[in-house]
């Protein structure tokens, strides 16, 4: 597989498919049995530290990834190693913060926090580097629907900001990716379009994949694809269909 520069992709597949794998190859926790991984010219199972400035990864367990006791500490952890200085990081700190929504929590202890401001703090770990690719493996499913939405909200703001793979079983997360990837057994089965995923049944049941309740209605009403309960209301009322 090859992403490039800018692109937002959607990385989909069953359990024990290869998707979070594919994340611990591409910033060097893992090292690949066969093949070559490289992020922007680097292998980083050979040079981890030069890829883990350009790519950031947000894993799904907010908990493992707050070590500090206070929010502003972790979220300066990852520069720490990059050689940045006092006055450098205060900014790249507040302006982390304030990119995920959490400005006035510097202070706070990671334990007092609600999931979904765990995980926002955890991205604004990774914003604080300043890389060019994020990597998300799963990163709301330990969330409830107030904070996926939190963590996704901020996520799309960084579309066009940054390279963005998106690992999800939610399959209605990652229905505005400019690509979508299907792993199965560890190989890459599809990439396709995410408006291609209506038109292909077989596909979607080989991968255990199932269309969200608003792209099944929209598909049935014959209305073409729907990324949103607001879309297809909208395009309801163009059809007149009642
Ligand atoms: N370090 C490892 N050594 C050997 N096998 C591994 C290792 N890590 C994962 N596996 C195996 O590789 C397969 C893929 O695992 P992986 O965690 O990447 O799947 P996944 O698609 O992320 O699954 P899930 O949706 O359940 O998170 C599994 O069969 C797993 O047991």
């Amino acid at each position: 597989m090859r992403v490039s520069a800018g692109e937002y992709v959607g990385v989909l597949g069953p359990n024990g498919s290869g998707k979070s794998t594919l994340a611990r190859l591409l910033n060097g926790l893992l090292r690949a049995d066969s093949g070559r991984v490289l992020v922007a010219g680097y292998d980083p199972a050979e040079e981890p530290w030069e890829v883990r400035r350009r790519l950031g990864v947000l894993f799904q367990n907010p908990d493992n990834q707050l070590l500090a006791p206070f929010v502003e500490d972790d979220v300066a952890f990852g520069l720490e190693n990059l050689g940045v200085s006092r006055e450098e990081m205060r900014g790249r700190v507040r302006a982390a913060l304030e990119a995920v929504g959490l400005s006035g929590f510097e202070r706070r202890e990671p334990h007092t926090l609600s999931g979904g401001e765990k995980q926002r703090v955890a991205l604004a770990g990774i914003l604080a580097v300043e890389p060019e690719v994020l990597v998300l493996d799963e990163p709301t499913s330990m969330l409830d629907a107030a904070g996926r939405r939190e963590v996704l909200e901020r996520i799309s703001a960084l579309r066009g900001e940054r390279t963005v793979v998106h690992i999800t079983h939610h399959l209605d997360e990652i229905l505005d990716a400019d690509r979508v990837l299907i792993l199965n057994g560890g190989r890459l089965v599809a990439e396709l379009a995410p408006e291609e995923l209506v038109r292909e049944p077989e596909l979607l049941r080989e991968n255990r994949l199932v269309l969200p309740p608003v792209l099944r209605l929209a598909a049935a009403l014959g209305l073409g694809f729907c990324r949103t309960p607001e879309e297809l209301a909208r395009a309801i009322a163009g059809q007149r269909v009642w």
